[in-house]
């Protein structure tokens, strides 16, 4: 039987084709077997640099190019274009098959041909070659054939590189970027996926290659098959992982593992391919957590395209971790009256001052928090012996004493009032967990992990036996955006030898990317797991314009020319959904609304937006994480909003919380800032906020 192969280049260019040319190549590629058994559809071309490229007629104007085998039959739709096009375009280029990766690629040999002779003479000319320091041992192994070779050997600079992107063989240049981004050769060829010590693969069996290279080519095997590809034509993580996902998502772990990368490489997407894999093998419920209502909607809907069949649904459960927690907690207790902030700070308040303690409130708060709840302290003893890494200011034993008394009348205060945190629900449940000898889930996967507390962690700990493949975890310790710090090791997650990292973004421009990074240029990050995490070798294929930065007098006339900008976009033909807008706090988000009003531009809330809206999406930067837009607005970057005031802990209160604090606050700008795709407009009025410096012009 035939089998058909469509390649990821096709796939994006299909979803921007005519209606009535993408039903017509879905209707000549439902027959296509028929159609390759008649032996009259594929022609050859008379001029080819390679012979295994054939056209077959769409219509009398489009023409489909696809890569035929010398033997055998299966076949792979790499272009549909109009006629001249479609014969020009597989005149201009040659398949092969990479001895590093065995992966099947296609190059343009007469663009390196017509680039070549004027590299040569820069190169000539120029005192340093980009690839000086690799020798060509290294960069054969890393899978590169004789010519890539040579024109890897004139290059000079990293921009001559990215313009090569369009025409060099894929896995080459992929290998190439990874050394010009910083990245070993040892560090390179474990991202290209392969395995150490792997022989080099026979370069002349294409078809072999082809079936090796799913983050290209999706084979299909029917007509079915067919119309689920062509069905969501955009939604290409759904079909093309990079090996690193791929790798990731299907691998079979003795206990828990992780994948760590910065923004937009993919985590949630692997997260995602995993949750239905491991649905597949069918071993148990999964679930699929992270820590708020707005990201678990946008997993649930993400699950919704991948899964394909009911069986595989059904075993799969997404819901945030405090909804579970609520729902073990319910099902034993029944309803649950939640503590408000406003109330829980007036009980601290009232605390502080029956005991005239010298603390305030915040820290009293935070102390329950980071110490006692994290740690699981029951009593004056537990909490004089436990450690309080994660806070600064140090306390004597007359002082522990008297915080102990605060935490204590507060805990004895929700006991009196029946009244429950979000925390203490978590604990409760988790406490019901333990006793049960069965566990509700056989996988538990988590997205955002930097952002989960201890007590969340101990009861997804609680929620899966310890087993292979139990837990697996999705997160970037760079995007923490709350104080939630935490040693996976202390809650008996152990990922030691089981981490991936992802490295290449597939979300945002190379300008926004590496504009975004500088603000955390020197920021010493955890990785959760007693070391340093890295922001080394992040990078992104695509290149855009760079992030407008825009300073005003006064916040009237930011927020006008806030409009005026999101007007430009949508004049421009990007769709009001499309465009998302971040400011510090409510306030601010609320005044951007009101302002979008008056200029008669659509806008809706983060916090009350339905799929449906065809509004511009208005939100606190808190709101936009996991989010993601063509273009995103970030205002009032201002010295007193970002970070604001009440949100930094006073360097003379707790020096390591100050710190901490300023931290979180950069990196959630950071987030706000890498959720674009293609453009970033920052804006402020008065003096921009201190992250900004080195940066604002
Ligand atoms: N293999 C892939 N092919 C095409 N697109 C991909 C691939 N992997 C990820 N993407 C796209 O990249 C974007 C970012 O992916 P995702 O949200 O999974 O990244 P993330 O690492 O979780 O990001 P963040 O940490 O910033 O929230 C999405 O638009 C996703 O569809």
């Amino acid at each position: 039987m035939a089998k058909l192969g469509i390649d990821k280049d096709f796939l994006r260019d299909f979803g921007e084709l005519e209606r009535s040319v993408q039903e017509r190549v879905t209707e000549v590629f439902a027959k296509f077997e028929d159609a390759t058994h008649a032996g009259l559809h594929l022609e050859k071309l008379t001029h080819a640099r390679d012979g295994r490229f054939r056209t077959i007629r769409i219509d009398k104007f489009w023409r489909g190019v696809v890569l035929a085998p010398e033997t055998g039959d299966s076949y792979t739709l790499l272009k549909v274009l109009p006629h001249d096009d479609a014969y020009a375009w597989a005149a201009r280029r040659r398949a092969s098959v990479n001895a590093a990766t065995g992966r099947f690629e296609i190059s343009d040999v007469a663009a390196v041909e017509a680039t070549m002779p004027e590299l040569a003479r820069m190169a000539d000319r120029a005192p340093k070659r980009l690839f000086d320091g690799v020798g060509d041992a290294d960069l054969v192994r890393l899978g590169l054939d004789v010519e890539t070779l040579a024109f890897a050997r004139v290059l000079t600079d990293v921009v001559q590189l990215e313009a090569s992107r369009t025409f060099l063989p894929q896995n080459q240049w992929d290998a190439l970027y990874g050394l010009a981004a910083g990245l070993t050769p040892e560090e390179v060829w474990a991202e290209l996926g392969v395995a150490p010590g792997q022989e080099p693969y026979d370069t002349g069996d294409l078809t072999a290659a082809v079936e090796r290279t799913p983050e290209r080519v999706v084979l299909v095997e029917g007509p079915d098959e067919l119309m689920e590809v062509f069905r969501h034509p955009f939604a290409l993580w759904r079909i093309y992982l990079h090996p690193t996902q791929h790798q990731v998502a299907q691998a079979t772990f003795s206990g828990s593992a992780r994948v760590t990368g910065g923004p937009g490489t993919g985590k949630t997407v692997v997260a995602l391919h995993r949750a239905h894999h491991l649905a597949r093998l069918g071993a148990g419920p999964v679930l699929v957590t992270t820590f708020t209502s707005t990201l678990s909607a946008s997993l649930e809907a993400g699950l919704r395209l991948l899964a394909d069949s009911a069986g595989v649904r059904d075993l799969v459960e997404v819901r945030h971790v405090d909804q579970l927690s609520y729902q073990i907690f319910s099902e034993r207790h029944g309803r649950a009256a939640i503590l408000r902030d406003k109330e829980e700070k007036d009980i601290w308040r009232k605390i502080v001052k029956r005991l005239e303690l010298p603390f305030t409130e915040t820290f009293l708060a935070e102390e329950w928090r980071q110490v006692v709840l994290a740690q699981q302290v029951t009593n004056a003893a537990e909490y004089l012996a436990a450690k309080r890494a994660g806070r600064g200011r140090r306390l004597g034993t007359r002082q522990k004493a008297q915080l102990w008394q605060a935490i204590w009348e507060f805990e004895e205060e929700l006991k009196r009032r029946k009244v429950w945190t979000y925390e203490t629900i978590c604990v409760e449940a988790t406490r019901l967990l333990a006793e049960r000898t069965e566990k509700p889930y056989r996988h538990v996967i988590v997205d955002e992990a930097q952002d989960l507390h201890p007590v969340q962690w101990r009861l997804l700990r609680a929620a899966v036996c310890e087993s292979p493949d139990d837990m697996f975890i999705a997160g970037d310790t760079h995007q923490r955006i709350y104080n939630n710090r935490v040693s996976l090791r202390e809650i008996g997650i152990k990922v030691a030898g089981r981490s991936a990292r992802l490295t290449i973004n597939y979300r945002t421009t190379a300008e926004i990317l590496a504009w975004s990074l500088g603000m955390l240029r020197g920021e010493p990050i955890d990785d959760m797991d007693g070391s340093l995490d890295t922001v080394a070798g992040y990078r992104s294929q695509v290149h855009g314009l760079p992030p407008e930065l825009r300073g005003f007098r006064v916040q009237k006339d930011e927020l006008e020319a806030l409009a005026g900008q999101v007007r430009q976009w949508l004049d421009a033909g990007v769709k009001p959904p499309e465009i998302g807008i971040a400011a510090r706090s409510n306030m601010l988000a609320d005044s951007v609304l009101t302002v979008l009003e008056r200029a008669g531009i659509p806008g809706r809330s983060l916090a009350k937006a339905q799929d449906s809206d065809d509004a511009v999406r208005v939100g606190t930067m808190h709101r936009m994480k996991g989010l993601e837009f063509r273009c995103v607005a970030v205002v009032g970057v201002g010295e007193h909003q970002v970070p604001p005031a009440n949100a930094i802990t006073p360097v003379e209160e707790d020096e390591l919380t100050h710190a901490h604090d300023l931290q979180r606050e950069r990196c959630l700008l950071f987030v706000a800032c890498t959720r674009p795709r293609e453009q970033l407009y920052v804006s402020w009025h008065g003096a921009p906020s201190a992250f900004l410096s080195g940066f604002a012009g």
